[in-house]
Formats: structure tokens, sequence, C-alpha cells
């Protein structure tokens, strides 16, 4: 078992680190840097983790560094942290940032770039990972065995493939969570009550998630099997269809890995 500091205690890092001590992981063997002390309280009360406001006490003690903290304030965070990273493994969460800048920032080239998502916080994430050329193969278990509490974990060939990433399952929760908001506002207008509404629609998407990854049929076929011909599902698809709904989804996904790639750009200069 290795000392893990997690630079950043906000809602990815806690995602985290419940799942690596529902996982078993030593709770002494963490550690979280934050400087809101009221973070650092949670955190040590639902956990039972080390904390500290310094970042730099944090990165000395640990053989892992997972730097969670936003990107916008990522360079000053691995600058100020440069003279306590030796042999550690860096894990980076932030979107955008690629391992050229965290290198070069830190001065360590053994970085793994990592991109979760939210439900990781229930242990039904998936990140996606890419290791730089000298991360070794243990490196990469070890990485493995950190963000399997969290949920599932895809290697990636190419860096490139992190923008597309991001774009499918890191911000992936929030469009289905955008469709239940929705459905729960359409079924207020059609006579529910926000409270059925809302039961209805959070069940619907519980059970069609679980048919998604537990049927044999892949979605569309899953989807043929609701739509009775000239019944009401074919009715609200056609809807959606008619309306452009594809291309949007695809616009909307094509515009959050565009973006993914100009935070890399703007972030890492
Ligand atoms: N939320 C998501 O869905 C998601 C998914 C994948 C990746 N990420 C990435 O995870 C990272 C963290 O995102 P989050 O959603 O947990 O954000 P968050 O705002 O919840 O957490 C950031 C934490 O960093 C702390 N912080 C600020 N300045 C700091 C400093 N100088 N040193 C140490 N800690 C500092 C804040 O107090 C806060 O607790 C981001 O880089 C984001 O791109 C987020
Ligand atoms: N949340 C972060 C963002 O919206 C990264 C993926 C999910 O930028």
């Amino acid at each position: 078992m290795k000392k893990i500091a997690f630079i950043g205690g906000g809602n990815m890092a806690a995602s985290l680190i419940g799942g690596l001590v529902s996982n078993g992981w030593t709770a002494e063997y963490i550690i979280v840097s934050d400087p809101s002390v009221e973070r650092l309280a949670y955190l040590q009360h639902t956990f039972g983790i080390q904390t500290t406001q310094d970042n730099s006490a944090a990165a000395a003690y640990a053989e892992v560094i997972v730097l969670a903290v936003k990107p916008q304030v990522m360079q000053s965070v691995c600058m100020s942290l440069s003279e306590q990273v030796g042999s550690q493994l860096i894990i980076s969460i932030a979107a955008g940032i690629p391992c050229s800048a965290i290198s070069q920032w830190l001065g360590s080239q053994t970085v793994i770039r990592c991109m979760p998502n939210t439900p990781a916080l229930i242990g039904a994430g998936i990140s996606g990972l890419f290791a730089t050329a000298v991360v070794t193969a243990e490196q990469k278990q070890l990485a493995e065995r950190i963000l399997q509490g969290a949920g599932k974990v895809s290697w990636l060939t190419q860096e490139v493939q992190i923008d597309a990433v991001t774009a499918i399952s890191g911000s992936g929760p929030a469009y289905f969570f955008l469709l239940v908001e929705a459905m729960i506002a359409s079924g207020e207008q059609l006579g529910l009550s926000r409270a059925v509404a809302t039961e209805l629609a959070q069940q619907t998407a519980l059970g069609a998630a679980k048919m998604l990854v537990q049927s044999p049929h892949d979605a569309a076929t899953l989807r043929q099997q609701v739509t009775s011909p000239q019944g009401t599902t074919e009715a609200a698809i056609k809807t959606f269809l008619n309306g452009g709904f594809m291309a949007l989804a695809e616009q909307a996904i094509t515009a959050a890995a565009t973006r993914s790639q100009e935070l890399a750009q703007q972030l890492s200069q």
C-alpha cells in the first residue's frame, strides 16, 4: 500500500478518496491538502484521512501525488511543489492540461493524465488514463488500483484521445441530468406533481442505464424494443429526430472536446 497525497480536496478528490477507503486503502496512508479548513474538516470526519493546508507537506509525505485542483490554478500549484517532487508518481485529473505542461511545471516526467467522472462518488465512474513513456507497468497498475475504487478504468494510447473522453464520459453525466431535468419539467406540465415526476424520471434513468450495461443488446435495439409502431414512443422519438437531436448532440459533444483542446492551449502556455 502506497502513501497518496491529494492536492485539492474538492468534489472529485472526495469521490476518489471515497472509492479508495471503501476498497480498503488504509485511511492513514491518504493525506489531502486544501486551503479550506471547513473542507478539510469534512474530509477528515468523513474518511478518517490526514489533512493539511500545506500542499508541500502533503507532497513530501506521499509516494503518489494526485493533482485535483481546478485547471486554472494548476500551474501555480505545480510550480510551488517542484522542490518536493522527486520519484513520486504524479496523477493529474485536471481537464485540458497536457502531461508536457505538468512535467515542465513540476520538473517530473512520471505523469499519468486521468479524466474521471462524478459517478466515481458512488463507485460507478469511468476514468480514461494516459501515461507518459517513462511510466512503468508497475506504476500503471498502481494508478489502476487507485482509480478502480471509483469505477472502471480505460487506458488510452494517445494523449489527444483525452479530449474525446472528456466530452463523452467526463462531461457526460451532465447530459443525462439535463434530459432528466427536461423529463421532470414536462411531467409537471402534463399534470404530475414534481415529486411524482422526479421519481418516475429518476427510476427510468436507473432502469435504462442498468439495461444498457446488463443487456446483450445495443442502445439502438433497446430503444426499438420500447418503440411500438405508431405508438407513443415513436411520436416522441420522431419529434426528437425531426428537431435535429442527433446533429445537436454531436455538435454539443464536439463543443466539449473543442473546449478541452482550447483549455490545453490556454492553460499550458
Ligand atoms: N467535476 C467533474 O466532473 C470533473 C471530472 C473530471 C475531472 N475534473 C477535474 O478535477 C479537478 C477538480 O475538480 P472538482 O470538480 O473537484 O473541483 P472543486 O472546485 O470541487 O475542487 C477543487 C478544490 O481545490 C481546492 N484548491 C483551490 N486552490 C488550491 C490550492 N492552491 N491548493 C490546494 N487546493 C486548492 C479548492 O478549495 C477545492 O476544494 C479539476 O481540474 C477538473 O477539471 C472534474
Ligand atoms: N467537468 C469538468 C469541466 O466541465 C471536466 C469534465 C467534467 O470542465
